[in-house]
């Protein structure tokens, strides 16, 4: 579904700046309404993952505003998550701990529900964490270079995801796979590089 402007947006980024001791990116403005895919583009540094961080609250709002539509639930899937190595959870009871149990898990999701996480390759739980954002009950999903580690058949199977997992979520994703993100988006943000704020 493209962005109606009829519908009220799930969030609203207006003209932020955003980083961390100082600013590393912005002003930038968008609005992710639901049911899109809403990509964020733009070169290594210019600050994509800590607009995401903005979002969430752990990177510094310096200027401009951030919306929420009223009870938004947000989760992030963060670029290189960390596996967690002392946790002894089985991929299915990572699900549940993140409300994702419901049962309806992919085919290639499917084998990891009874792997230990801490047994799982990089890709496999990068995968099963894409799976549990896309999965779960969060209105908006922020996905943060998902396809990193990903082989050619996870990054088809997270494709299919992104196109059917519970509309009419939103999703904001950044990805450096400049064709995953034109064949998945529904409208594409560019980020300038630092210092240049928004791109055209
Ligand atoms: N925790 C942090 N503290 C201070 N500076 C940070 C922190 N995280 C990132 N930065 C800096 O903020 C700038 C933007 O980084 P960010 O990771 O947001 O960019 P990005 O566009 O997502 O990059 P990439 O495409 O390479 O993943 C960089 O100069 C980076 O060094």
């Amino acid at each position: 579904m493209s962005a109606d402007t009829a519908t009220t947006a799930l969030l609203a980024v207006k003209e932020v700046v955003a980083g961390y001791a100082g600013p590393v990116v912005g002003p930038v403005s968008f609005d992710v309404y639901p049911g899109e895919v809403l990509g964020l583009r733009g070169p290594n540094g210019c600050g994509k993952s800590t607009l995401l961080k903005a979002i969430t609250g752990e990177a510094k709002r310096f200027a401009g505003k951030i919306v929420r539509c009223n009870g938004l639930t947000v989760t992030h899937h963060q670029q290189r998550p960390e596996l967690p190595p002392e946790l002894p959870l089985l991929g299915r009871e990572l699900l549940r701990v993140m409300g994702a149990d419901r049962g309806d898990a992919p085919g290639i999701i499917k084998p990891l529900l009874y792997r230990p996480i801490n047994r799982m390759s990089g890709g496999q739980f990068q995968l099963l964490e894409a799976w549990a954002c896309l999965g779960g009950d969060a209105e908006l999903v922020l996905l943060d270079e998902p396809t990193n580690n990903l082989d050619g058949e996870a990054i088809e199977a997270l494709a299919h995801i992104l196109r059917t997992a519970r509309p009419p979520r939103a999703v904001l994703l950044v990805s450096h796979e400049r064709a995953f993100l034109e064949e998945n988006c529904t409208r594409i943000v560019e980020i300038g590089r630092p210092g240049e704020g928004q791109g055209s």
